[in-house]
């Protein structure tokens, strides 16, 4: 009698940071990509398939295993569809090969974006302006790394940003470069918008209208901006341009657990309320003055155009064959 089919082997790499990605050990969209592309790397160098179709197999298995882990983020589907686009051969060893060097080159790109995207961000800033910024974005801290590096003097309000205190980490990164930080809470945003020259977010994903998803409170952030007057600039490799939107899709927004919000005791003294914990939201275009690429500076709503020449209508999922 025929056994239930085995499941292609995964290699424990990629458990391990798919797992790590779920917690948020490894989070923030452009950092989630690399590492996702990384751990495809481990599984290509590890696997001991020893026919190609078995190899291939696998490796979809792994990229599902990837995919899985948080929905919000197009960056990982975009950097798994990246490193599949080019894994070509007829032999097992040409597949590994070919793997690691779409993964090395996928990375290559990714830096090299961030760093020209940074000094694209950096030409908005002048010395002795203030920012305040959500969160923690690796795109956003590339703008304004590069502006202390051309000899500007910058300070920061810095929203803590909850449940999750990302804005500590980002304090930690701008005071180590010399920036002023000031570090407030996330509803101390609207009182200090008037000492503020630009808010800067980064972004999990960009729709194809120009809409920035982005960590809780960005939307709230950006309409007080504009309320404000101070313009609101999304900087976001062109991997987080959501390809998916083009022909319709929404993206999906990650709910989160109600104990990173409350714990049980507390919850328990305040009569167990429902606690929602929304990981995103979504800030329409108008309120966004500027998304700022690696290839230059876009008012949100032509953002559909780079995202048709860049990716067509490519939104598939070469995983699921
Ligand atoms: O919303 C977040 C992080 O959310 P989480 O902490 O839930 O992952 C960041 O602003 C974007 O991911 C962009 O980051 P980067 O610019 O580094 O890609």
């Amino acid at each position: 009698m025929n056994g239930a089919p085995t499941e292609p082997e995964v290699v424990d790499e990629v458990h391990g940071v798919a797992a790590d990605i779920g917690s948020m050990e490894i989070r923030g969209a452009a950092t989630i990509a690399d590492t996702a592309a990384r751990a495809l790397g481990v599984q290509a160098a590890e696997s001991e398939a020893d026919e190609p179709s078995t190899f291939r197999a696998q490796l979809r298995a792994a990229a599902r295993v990837l995919y899985d882990t948080r929905p919000t983020a197009v960056s990982l589907p975009n950097a798994l569809r990246y490193v599949f686009r080019d894994v070509e051969g007829t032999t097992v060893e040409e597949l590994r090969t070919s793997v690691r060097a779409s993964v090395a080159e996928f990375r290559d790109r990714l830096d090299t974006a961030q760093n020209d995207l940074g000094r694209v961000g950096a030409n908005r800033l002048r010395d002795g302006d203030t920012v305040m910024t959500h969160c923690h974005s690796t795109d956003v801290l590339a703008c304004i790394e590069t502006a202390v590096e051309q000899g500007k003097s910058l300070s920061a309000y810095v929203k803590e940003t909850r449940p999750r205190n990302q804005g500590h980490i980002t304090a930690d990164a701008l005071a180590d470069i010399g920036v002023d930080v000031t570090l407030i809470v996330d509803s101390a945003a609207r009182r200090y918008l008037n000492d503020v020259d630009h808010v800067l977010v980064g972004a999990d994903s960009i729709a194809a209208d120009g809409s920035v998803i982005n960590k809780i409170g960005t939307s709230g952030l950006a309409v007080n901006a504009r309320d404000r007057g101070t313009p609101i600039v999304c900087a976001a490799q062109t991997i987080k341009l959501h390809p998916g939107t083009l022909t319709g899709h929404t993206v999906d927004i990650e709910m989160r657990a109600e104990s990173e919000v409350i714990d049980d005791e507390q919850a328990a003294k305040i009569g167990d309320p429902t606690v929602l914990n929304p990981a995103f939201d979504v800030t329409p275009p108008r309120y966004v003055d500027a998304i700022v690429t690696e290839r230059g500076q876009y008012p949100p709503e032509s953002i559909v155009t780079l995202m048709r020449d860049l990716f067509g209508e490519g939104s598939d999922h070469p995983w699921d064959a």
